[in-house]
């Protein structure tokens, strides 16, 4: 929300992402069946007395029979949230539920938020020491200093799962990693920095604990809190923590203990660091202004007193997001599959350093692609981002190990390249391409036409997309889209609004248009009443004209009556077949269906250029294509008379020798389900398939449809692809955030 950052969006928009249907951002769903009266009996009374009699019997049972390996509980009293203060256990709950949803989002970890109503450190300690039984982990959040550490200590001794208090070091581990990078991109090495610390709370004291044990000699590093420089014999506002911290010194201010530094390390609070004070640092200086939401200097006000300066924040906002969120979802993961008893210090300097190490390597082809630019290790990019897919094989795979060689893994792991491929199968590739997607749209934003700009579901998605900085949206209108967008609390002056009432480009589009038409029997009068009314044909045509890099729209007409109006104004692309893609995506799994959308009855040639078209796609969203032709038959059993065509194609595709997997005709179950597929030895898929070419539109938009109402997974799409421009159809019924998706998807090449 700081006016230099690339991401704006407004507290009403916030408070809507959190309301809007369920209200809150978790939900709990069954990993069973629970269809049938047989799935009751066993699920509840009378079938799961067994397991309870197994449990009862050897308690480790309880890690096959329940959630409880894989469930770690985020708990807070609510007394230092992010930077905050105390705001009390109740206001944490966004907070909670957020690091909950990461844990499941980043590392597939199921998380529970509790906050706990006691600023009372023995209640809190009893409390949370007797729900041992439920958990396989304890993340401790947003607890103030010192209780926190004596709170922490505590559990630790009595429990004997991993209890980790985040904000100490999670926060530690990742200012480490990005620590070692930044000392070795500017020459130095922690035995001969200098670094002055603003902070004396949870995240500094563990933060000093850990640079201290990776090398920092004791005197190396100046803390301050609220009452100046922590001092040798200082009495006032002092506990054991900070003493431990004390160093002999006259220096008393931050100002005094600045001047001449490396290395600025924040964990106060917002806006406490004034650009002047930077000046006197040392040549090259390392900024790490880690509060939250804001932090102790903005980045572009440091970076105008320091050019020299190596940057990062808390944030996601800016380059070098140095925030625990880079740790504690791994690290779990990492002691959750080794059941480790607790997490050690040999753990959390693995995870540092395998993060430091990531950000060196060369960032993956799809990583960058997304991102827009080349990110390579330097100033700018010291740690990985927390949506690198790479995150997820590395950390956990180097905790799990450190906790193997510690002596703290209770199952440990015999297999580590089977285990490391285990955990990239967690994580559903298509998500980290989204994300990256999304990523890569404001590192490079285009201009996106929306063409039913009266529309508030419309406004509401072009407002987000420009709000989070994907990029410029051109909206098609009449005036009162002017009163429409400041009643969504936006400011019309900041969006382009294109009025065909008035537009000047108005008689360049009828030439245009004409042009194209006249041939086809329309009349100049024709044309002329068509650019005038029609927001499609216009939109059209103003990304025929260049005003706009590409655009979306659908939601106020039938896909098939939209298509037939933008094909009065955009061609398919040359030497191409148009057609629809559905994507279903789940945890773990992505589904690519067409074509959904365009060709009634494809022919022999068309339902190859869908599967070539469609593997395409699959793989720039991050999948190896394996691609079934559906039908009703397997291999010619039932015979059939519309088989041909399927046939024909798989023909045409040997030809050309295709580089990916593909087979049929089958049916989806054969398709899909292993076992099924087994019977047939000699089909070419290597795995079940993931992208499923039907034989007509009739199969292929009812499935899609079907699967997106009654499915549990998200659908993205329909994806027009194979338009000579980038336009995209969205469904009637899309929602703001679809639309935001598919104007991503595609001003970001991907849905082309
Ligand atoms: N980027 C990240 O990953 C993380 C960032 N943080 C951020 O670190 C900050 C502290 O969190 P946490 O340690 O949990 O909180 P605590 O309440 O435990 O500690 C806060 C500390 O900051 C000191 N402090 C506050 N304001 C100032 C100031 N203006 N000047 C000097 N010292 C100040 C306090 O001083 P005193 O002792 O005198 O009261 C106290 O020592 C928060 O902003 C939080 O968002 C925390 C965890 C992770
Ligand atoms: C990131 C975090 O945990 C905090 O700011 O408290
Ligand atoms: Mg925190």
């Amino acid at each position: 929300m700081s006016e230099e950052s690339n991401v704006q969006f407004s507290e009403r928009e916030a408070l809507l992402y959190h309301s809007e249907g369920r209200p809150g951002k978790i939900e709990i769903i069954a990993s069973k069946p629970m269809a049938t009266q047989r799935d009751l009996a066993l699920a509840y009374s009378p079938g799961v007395a067994v397991p309870v009699r197994a449990i009862a019997e050897d308690p480790s049972l309880a890690y096959d029979y329940t959630a409880k390996g894989n469930l770690v509980a985020v708990i807070s009293n609510g007394t230092a949230i992010l930077g905050l203060g105390n705001l009390g256990a109740l206001a944490s709950k966004p907070v909670m539920e957020g690091k909950a949803v990461l844990f499941k989002r980043f590392a597939d970890v199921d998380a529970i938020d509790l906050e706990l109503n006691t600023e009372d450190v023995d209640r809190l300690i009893d409390a949370i020491e007797l729900m041992e039984p439920s958990f396989g982990g304890i993340n401790l959040e947003d607890i103030k200093s010192p209780e926190c550490f004596i709170i922490e200590q505590t559990l630790r001794e009595r429990m004997n799962i991993p209890v980790f208090h985040d904000d100490q070091h999670g926060t530690a581990i990742i200012a480490a990693a990005g620590l070692i990078n930044a000392l070795h991109l500017t020459g130095r090495s922690f035995k001969d920095t200098r670094i002055v610390m603003l902070g004396a709370g949870a995240a500094a004291i563990a933060c000093a604990e850990l640079i201290k044990a990776m090398g920092l000699p004791h005197d190396n590093l100046l803390m301050l809190d609220l009452t100046g420089v922590i001092y040798q014999g200082r009495q006032e506002s002092m506990n054991q923590w900070k003493s431990a911290h004390a160093v002999d010194t006259d220096k008393r201010t931050l100002a005094d203990a600045l001047g001449g530094a490396d290395v600025f390390i924040g964990l106060a609070s917002a806006n406490s660091l004034s650009p002047e004070l930077l000046k006197t640092m040392a040549p090259n200086p390392i900024i790490f202004a880690m509060a939250n939401p804001d932090p102790e200097i903005s980045p572009p006000l440091a970076k105008a007193a320091r050019p020299d300066a190596i940057i990062a924040t808390g944030r996601s906002d800016y380059p070098n997001q140095v925030n625990n969120v880079l740790g504690f979802p791994f690290i779990f993961r990492g002691a959750l599959d080794v059941r480790a008893t607790t997490i050690n210090d040999a753990m959390k300097i693995a995870a540092a350093r395998a993060l430091a190490e990531l950000a060196r390597q060369q960032v993956p082809e799809e990583v960058a692609a997304a991102y827009g630019t080349q990110h390579s290790f330097g100033p700018e990019y010291i740690i990985p981002a927390p949506f690198d897919p790479r995150l997820m094989e590395l950390i956990p795979a180097a905790v799990a190990q450190a906790a193997m060689d510690s002596g703290v893994a209770t199952k440990p792991i015999i297999d580590m390249a089977a285990y490391r491929q285990s955990l990239r199968a967690r994580l559903n590739p298509t998500t980290s391409v989204l994300s990256l997607a999304y990523e890569g749209a404001r590192a490079n934003p285009k201009r996106v036409i929306f063409a039913e700009g009266e529309e508030e579901v419309v406004l509401r998605a072009a407002i987000a997309f420009k709000e989070g900085g994907y990029g410029i949206p051109v909206l098609v209108g009449r005036e009162s889209v002017h009163e429409r967008l400041q009643k969504l609390g936006a400011n019309p002056e900041d969006f382009e609004l294109h009025n065909s009432v008035n537009s000047p480009l108005v008689p360049r589009m009828v030439e245009f248009l004409y042009e194209r038409l006249q041939r086809r029997g329309y009349l100049r009068r024709d044309i002329e009443r068509m650019v005038n009314r029609d927001r499609n044909i216009f939109g059209a045509l103003l990304l025929q004209l260049g005003e706009a890099d590409a655009m979306i729209t659908g939601v106020t007409r039938t896909y098939a009556e939209t298509m037939r109006q933008i094909k009065r104004v955009i061609d398919y692309a040359e030497g191409r077949t148009a057609f629809g893609i559905h994507v279903l995506v789940g945890q773990s799994h992505t589904v690519f269906i067409a074509d959904t959308t365009v060709n009634e009855r494809p022919n022999t040639e068309e339902l190859a250029a869908i599967a070539e078209g469609t593997a395409q796609v699959a793989r720039r969203m991050g999948h190896e294509p394996r691609v079934a032709f559906l039908s009703y038959s397997n291999f010619g059993n039932p015979e059939g008379r519309w088989l041909d065509n399927v046939r024909g194609a798989i023909k045409l595709l040997d030809e050309r020798s295709v580089e990916f997997e593909y087979e049929g005709e089958m049916s989806p179950d054969v398709a899909l389900n292993p076992r099924q597929m087994a019977k047939y030895p000699f089909a070419r898929l290597s795995g079940p398939a993931n992208v499923l070419i039907m034989p007509g539109l009739q199969s292929a938009n009812i499935s899609a449809k079907l699967l997106r109402e009654l499915g549990g997974d998200s659908m993205i799409g329909p994806m027009l692809i194979g338009m000579e421009k980038p336009v995209q159809i969205a469904p009637m019924t899309a929602t703001a955030s679809e639309l935001v998706t598919l104007a991503v998807l595609a001003a970001g090449g991907i849905a082309r």
